[in-house]
């Protein structure tokens, strides 16, 4: 038998809705790789990443497969895929303390409270918060809240990442910094992404394919 494709393996995807939507898309991402998805508005790059991440919207039919590592994923449940997501808004819980946020994203493979504290806390401290574990997420920066967003992404032990627009709503210093975060815990822990942006200095700084899609709807 031949050895599976290691990474994210995109193969025939065709996204439909009654505005005659159409993707066809074929792509391989390699362990620690970036795949940049850029297009005009409306053009279906969040339908995408719902696709693989396996939150499509109904009005929406779609064919294709998506593989991790040679195995189908494609009809798996999305907390069955092991899709770690990033979005343009951080989306951390508000009524939860920041370790709140983080113990919360932890499988239930880390069982004890001490091992599942000290994950949290050293994930703080990877992402330049130590200290910050009790504080709430509406008393943090933007760029706070998006390191948060990325430990608690990270430590939900994801096969993949999905981004959507992750640094659009950092200014250009922060966003410069959060990039080169993200791509490099990726690059650490093997991680293929697909990275949503409009950004061409994203796209430059993944350093991976980029592929264009579609005209608005
Ligand atoms: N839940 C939904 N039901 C019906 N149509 C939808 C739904 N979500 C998105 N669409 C439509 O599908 C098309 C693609 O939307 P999508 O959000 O994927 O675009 P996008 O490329 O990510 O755009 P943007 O860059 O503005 O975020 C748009 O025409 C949009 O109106």
């Amino acid at each position: 038998m031949a050895a599976a494709v290691t990474g994210l393996q995109l193969s025939q995807i065709e996204i439909r809705s009654n505005a005659a939507k159409l993707l066809g898309i074929d792509a391989h991402v390699a362990p620690g790789t970036v795949l940049t998805v850029m297009g005009p508005s409306g053009s279906g790059k969040s339908t995408l990443l719902g696709f693989l991440g396996g939150f499509l919207a109904q009005a929406f039919t779609a064919s294709g497969r998506v593989r991790i590592d040679g195995e189908d994923i494609t009809a798996l449940a999305p907390q069955s895929r092991g899709a770690g997501l990033l979005f343009q808004d951080a989306l951390l819980f508000p009524h939860m303390s920041v370790l709140g946020n983080l113990l919360f994203a932890l499988p239930p493979t880390v069982k004890t409270r001490a091992a599942r504290e000290a994950a949290a806390e050293q994930a703080l401290t990877e992402m330049d918060l130590k200290g910050f574990g009790p504080r709430h997420p509406d008393t943090l920066s933007g760029g706070q809240r998006a390191r948060v967003a990325l430990a608690r992404t990270l430590l939900s032990q994801p096969r993949f990442l999905l981004l959507d627009e992750p640094f659009s709503r950092l200014d250009a210093p922060l966003r410069a910094q959060a990039r080169r975060l993200v791509f490099s815990e990726a690059q650490k822990r093997t991680l293929p992404v697909v990275l949503v942006t409009h950004d061409m200095a994203d796209a430059e700084a993944a350093d991976g394919p980029v592929i264009r899609i579609g005209t608005p709807a």
